[in-house]
């Protein structure tokens, strides 16, 4: 709701009050159409100050409402009655002011702003487009270029920027409402036609046309298939073109347009599956607010390789004291100056000091001593991982958290080599470890909730998105990618080519196909991984046994590449060429098309065509499969943690959701019949077989995925 207070005897004071983030819900809005008619009506009244409850302006529309039958007063006349106004109305900006929130402000005559306030446009990252006349009028205030880069970013900008760009009138460092309660009163009977921003001529570049293409272009180039990026250029491009009211009619008609889309519900989705996963809980109950973590003020990175080298960074940058461990001398010193590097870099992005100041190198394991926190960063070796645990155990004070950043090796089995083994969890880190979002912190049956509670906190503090999960081969985000990968392989034994199935996932949306993928993080990773498991066998050439591993199909078509060298871009050749090791740009190589007929002549496979339907199909229905197995596991508590993993470990097209709000879409009873129509064509490939609980969320109608948590919860106590 919204609270109307008259003070300093002539200003009428409208405050937004809906905690935590006083969105605009249909009781808010309610609020300000009432509080407005009473500032209106009381002669006293010479002038209005908006503001919010708590700080904070407002975070905008209600997110919460879109699913439903919207009620209340519509935003867009809300807002044109406060411009209308016949008294002027101060905006008050604290905290945010985002989306309908700042679409609010703009209908103010003048906005007053907090110095450390932040204000956005954020709409097209829930896949919809400033609704509320921001499109509209935000262009005419502070011209197209500025407008464009906020509209189709979504970015936020601080006071400072937003004063300079002419946002807002005016920035103080003293409590805001008071400060616009002044200005109210200072303004109070000036004439007011020159505030009212719908009025004002929309002023382009003489270049405008040039303008909208660039943008146009660049937007299509990185939207990845998202809709609501280029909706935002058009509506901007309405502004630039056409009088106010026939510009928000296009504005109307694209929001229509976006506000009906799958994509807006798969990114509303991920909004509140972000938030999901902050509240992580554990098969044995623990949960996020019953497990109070330890604070970490000093921590220690053991291994300074690619992995180390990046975790020391996003560590110091948020401000903790690092121990960085490097026993090879020539590591560590090469080591230091790419981190010095790193951090000097990220600095003058930030335009801050670098903390180079945080980092204390050694090549000593008993440096660590004093530490809170160890990550450790070693090669992915299980054997050296165990010793180190054991020196670390030895070697750290009583309480100290020993985490590994291993991808997918046995926790347990490196707890067991501590004297606490429930003080140690997994912390996978993902490549580059200083940029990438996500962290997938996973708990083993020793480890306790405090240790938990400790890495996700840590996790927050480092700018990541920490995600919850159990302790498995691959944890979540790499046991969902074997089948993927292995689907890849299969497809090209049967008739594919790696451009073909790569420009099918490319086109639904992935940064990078699979191939592309595989070549960037190099084959021989997973080469080394399969020859430890004991898959690979050898310059295999014929017969069927070398394409069967205890009965399962197996494809060695990555181990007889990596045989000969070509491990990717990092030796100018693996499923493509490269024009030399190191370099990015992926070429088509005819030698692997000759290669890849001669293997199927050499095991009588004969190549069909295979279309994109079926490539989707294969790999990504296999994923989730997978999902759902790792679901009826307890390894993720959720589709949401999967979902979270997915979008910010491994591109997965964040307007579609992630893989499990995507079988959602597709529908689970149409992934359940063409598993098993796959299944059938391909009895050997047990990650087609469908889960149980697949079946069972088909059996019980396709609940929406938010009530899965329930289902999962009855089937895992069936178990
Ligand atoms: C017409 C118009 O053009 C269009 C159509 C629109 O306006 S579309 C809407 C455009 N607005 C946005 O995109 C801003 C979305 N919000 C945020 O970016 C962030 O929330 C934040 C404001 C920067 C605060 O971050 P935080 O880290 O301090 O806290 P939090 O954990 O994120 O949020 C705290 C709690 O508030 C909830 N929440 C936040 N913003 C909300 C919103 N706009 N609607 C409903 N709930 C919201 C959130 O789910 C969480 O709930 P719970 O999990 O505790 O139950």
């Amino acid at each position: 709701m919204a609270q109307y207070t008259r003070v300093s005897g002539s200003v009428g004071l409208i405050t937004l009050q809906s905690p935590p983030v006083n969105a605009l819900s249909a009781a808010v809005r309610q609020g300000i159409v009432d509080s407005m008619q009473r500032a209106l009506s009381e002669p006293e009244v010479k002038s209005v100050v908006i503001c919010g409850q708590n700080g904070i302006f407002s975070g905008g529309a209600d997110i919460k409402e879109f699913g439903g039958q919207m009620s209340g007063p519509p935003l867009i006349p809300m807002i044109h009655a406060i411009e209308a106004a016949s008294k002027p109305v101060v905006a008050a900006i604290e905290g945010i002011a985002l989306g309908g929130g700042l679409e609010l402000a703009l209908g103010c005559h003048y906005r007053i702003a907090h110095s450390k306030a932040r204000v956005g446009l954020p709409e097209v990252t829930l896949g919809l487009l400033p609704g509320a006349g921001g499109s509209q009028r935000l262009p005419r205030l502070i011209g197209v270029p500025a407008a464009l880069d906020l509209i189709t970013t979504g970015r936020y900008v601080t006071a400072a920027e937003a004063l300079k760009f002419g946002l807002v009138d005016q920035i103080t460092d003293h409590n805001t409402v008071n400060v616009a309660v002044k200005f109210a009163q200072r303004v109070a009977g000036q004439p007011l036609d020159a505030r009212r921003i719908s009025t004002y001529p929309c002023l382009c570049p003489p270049d405008v046309d040039v303008l909208f293409e660039e943008v146009m272009q660049r937007v299509r180039r990185t939207a990845r298939g998202a809709i609501a990026p280029i909706a935002c250029v058009q509506a901007v491009r309405a502004a630039a073109t056409l009088p106010y009211n026939q510009g928000m009619e296009r504005e109307r008609e694209l929001m229509a347009t976006l506000f009906t889309s799958g994509q807006t519900r798969a990114l509303q989705y991920f909004f509140f599956a972000q938030r999901a996963v902050g509240r992580w809980s554990m098969p044995s109950g623990a949960r996020w607010d019953t497990s109070k973590p330890r604070p970490v003020h000093k921590a220690a990175v053991i291994g300074l390789g690619t992995m180390g080298r990046g975790i020391t960074v996003a560590l110091a940058q948020a401000g903790f004291s690092v121990v960085a461990v490097e026993t090879q001398e020539k590591q560590l010193m090469e080591a230091k100056q790419a981190i010095s590097g790193m951090l000097e870099r990220g600095a003058k992005r930030r335009g801050v000091a670098p903390a180079l100041d945080k980092i204390n190198y050694g090549c000593n394991i008993q440096s660590v001593a004093d530490v809170d926190l160890v990550i450790e960063a070693v090669f992915e070796d299980m054997a050296l991982k165990k010793k180190v645990f054991q020196q670390l155990s030895a070697v750290c004070k009583a309480g100290t958290f020993l985490c590994s950043n291993t991808s997918g090796l046995d926790i347990d089995q490196l707890a067991c080599q501590t004297r606490n083994p429930e003080l140690v969890v997994g912390m996978h880190f993902f490549a580059p470890a200083h940029v990438m979002k996500l962290l997938e912190v996973v708990y083993g049956p020793k480890s306790s909730p405090l240790a938990v509670a400790t890495a996700m906190q840590l996790g927050k503090k480092i700018g990541k998105v920490s995600v919850a999960v159990g302790n498995c081969r691959g944890f979540v985000g790499n046991r969902m990618l074997k089948p993927y990968l292995e689907q890849a392989l299969f497809l090209l034994e049967e008739g594919a080519t790696p451009e073909f199935v790569d420009q099918v996932l490319e086109e639904f949306g992935f940064a990078m196909g699979v191939f592309r993928m595989s070549d960037l993080s190099g084959l021989d990773v997973g080469w080394k991984v399969r020859m430890a498991d004991g898959l690979v066998v050898p310059n295999s050439t014929t017969g069927q046994a070398t394409r069967l591993r205890q009965g399962r199909r197996y494809s060695p078509l990555g181990d007889l590449l990596c045989e000969q060298g070509r491990f990717g871009q990092k030796t100018g050749r693996g499923w493509y060429q490269y024009n030399k090791p190191g370099s990015q740009v992926a070429k088509p190589d005819p030698w692997l098309h000759s290669f890849l007929d001669e293997y199927r002549a050499r095991h009588t496979l004969v190549a069909r065509r295979i279309d994109h339907q079926e490539v989707l199909e294969r790999c990504l229905y296999s994923m989730i499969n997978e999902g759902f197995r790792i679901l009826e596991d307890g390894i993720a508590a959720g589709p949401e943690d999967i979902d979270i993993i997915y979008v910010f470990g491994y591109s997965w097209p964040r307007h579609r959701g992630g893989p499990m709000f995507y079988a959602t879409t597709v529908g689970l009873n149409k992934v359940l019949e063409r598993l098993e129509h796959y299944h059938q064509a391909h009895p050997d490939v047990p990650s087609l077989q469908p889960c149980d609980l697949l079946r069972k969320l088909v059996a019980s109608g396709s609940p929406p995925i938010q009530k899965w948590r329930e289902v999962i919860k009855k089937v895992r106590s069936q178990l």
